[in-house]
């Protein structure tokens, strides 16, 4: 099994529970979009999954992987891009990528292979070797996914990936993701914005730190997807 699988998790921040008995399964080659208000629980869920804190409860399988029980193997299998931008704005894109092959343990020739292959993947290999700070915001964006997907992993990871981006430049890299996953890969997507998720997504609502609704967009949403969460979420006019 290539996917997500996350069964009863909770976590509280003192008495904040942030998350309350979440499950939810992400199959292969699926884009399933977790959406959910500011204060839902989307990062925190992310910082469990992606081993920044661990929770007592609940279960985590990254592509058949433990979380808990083989933290390396499920580590290996993931990508992530985390909502705040992690770049080296004064080196090359290419010289951010093939440090982080490093920190993977991929260097030399196979490095170089690799940094080029994810590149050309995300539409990003004709600016190599242009310096990051020089990339408007969009395409550092890509960047980071291509990192992220520089070691093969099977499932990639993205909380709020288009912050700060324009609207434009937001549809590109939703289509974008959504493409990696028509590939292949399984995507956990995190998102407010109800306009990033596609009728065919799997749809995940979390809200309060709870599962309001897990299915396929197009039956979640009906007609309007928009005024269905603002309904569900209790913040509809
Ligand atoms: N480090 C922390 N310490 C204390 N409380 C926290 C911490 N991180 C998150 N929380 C609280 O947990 C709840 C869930 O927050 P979280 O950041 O996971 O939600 P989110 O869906 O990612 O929101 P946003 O869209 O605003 O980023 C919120 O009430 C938040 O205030």
């Amino acid at each position: 099994m290539s996917g997500l699988k996350v069964t009863g998790l909770s976590h509280a921040w003192g008495a904040k529970k942030a998350l309350d008995d979440v499950s939810l399964s992400v199959e292969p080659g699926r884009f399933c979009a977790l959406l959910g208000p500011n204060g839902a629980g989307k990062s925190t869920l992310f910082g469990l999954l992606t081993g920044l804190f661990a929770s007592r409860t609940g279960r985590i399988e990254i592509a058949g992987q433990d979380m808990a029980r083989h933290p390396r193997a499920a580590l290996a299998r993931m990508g992530v891009v985390f909502q705040q931008p992690t770049i080296d704005l004064d080196l090359t894109v290419r010289r951010n990528m093939l440090y982080f092959a490093a920190l993977h343990g991929i260097t030399g020739a196979e490095a170089g292979r690799r940094a080029d292959a994810a590149l050309d993947r995300l539409g990003m290999a004709e600016r190599a070797g242009e310096v990051a700070r020089a990339l408007n915001g969009g395409h550092r964006r890509r960047m980071e996914i291509a990192r992220a997907l520089m070691h093969g992993p099977s499932v990639l990871l993205l909380d709020e990936p288009t912050v700060g981006l324009d609207a434009g430049t937001r549809r590109a890299l939703t289509d974008h993701v959504h493409g990696l996953a028509d590939e292949g890969l399984t995507v956990l997507w995190a998102t407010h914005l109800t306009d990033e998720v596609h009728p065919g997504d799997r749809l995940v609502v979390l809200h309060r730190g709870r599962v309001l609704a897990d299915g396929l967009a197009g039956e979640i949403g009906g007609a309007d997807l928009t005024e269905r969460f603002l309904e569900m979420t209790g913040a509809a006019a």
